[in-house]
């Protein structure tokens, strides 16, 4: 039996210091809980590029500066990840559910009692360790 890995490009997306989050589908993988924006690496195409198109897809906005911020893997009972995450600090267009999800703006205060994938909580942790979020 094999284990399916995915490849997700995941957008920590700031702007006048809060962080703006997307509740994922109930029937998703993880559905219900708040997610970092974004979604798979198509398999030939680069990191940033799966980043700055999930973005347009999901969210309805482009993606303008970007910067690495983390890598985390993590196995869920039927899948693993690997998450590749990104400060997306700033962006054209007006952010919007773009698949019919609810989104937000949070403070990093706010953010850290969310319910979140279990996969993430090294990437909450960093935000909160990383003054240049709170002063973005
Ligand atoms: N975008 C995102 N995905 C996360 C986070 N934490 C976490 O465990 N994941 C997991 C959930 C999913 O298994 C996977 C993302 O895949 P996805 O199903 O959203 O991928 P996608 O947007 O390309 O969706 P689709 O086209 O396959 O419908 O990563 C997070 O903060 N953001
Ligand atoms: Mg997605």
């Amino acid at each position: 039996m094999s284990v399916k890995r995915v490849h997700v490009a995941v957008g920590v997306i700031i702007r006048n210091q809060q962080i703006l989050l997307a509740k994922r589908h109930g029937h998703l993988h993880q559905g219900g809980k708040w997610e970092f924006p974004g979604g798979k690496v198509e398999s030939g195409e680069k990191v940033t590029d799966a980043l700055v198109r999930e973005l347009q897809e999901e969210i309805g906005i482009t993606a303008i500066t970007t910067s690495p911020f983390m890598t985390l893997s993590y196995d869920y009972p039927e899948k693993q990840v690997y998450l590749d995450i990104h400060l997306v600090t700033e962006f054209t267009g007006t952010e919007c559910g773009a698949e019919g999800q609810e989104i937000g703006w949070f403070t990093v205060a706010q953010l850290v009692n969310l319910p979140f994938p279990d996969a993430n909580k090294p990437i909450v942790d960093r935000i909160t360790e990383n003054s240049t979020i709170t002063l973005a």
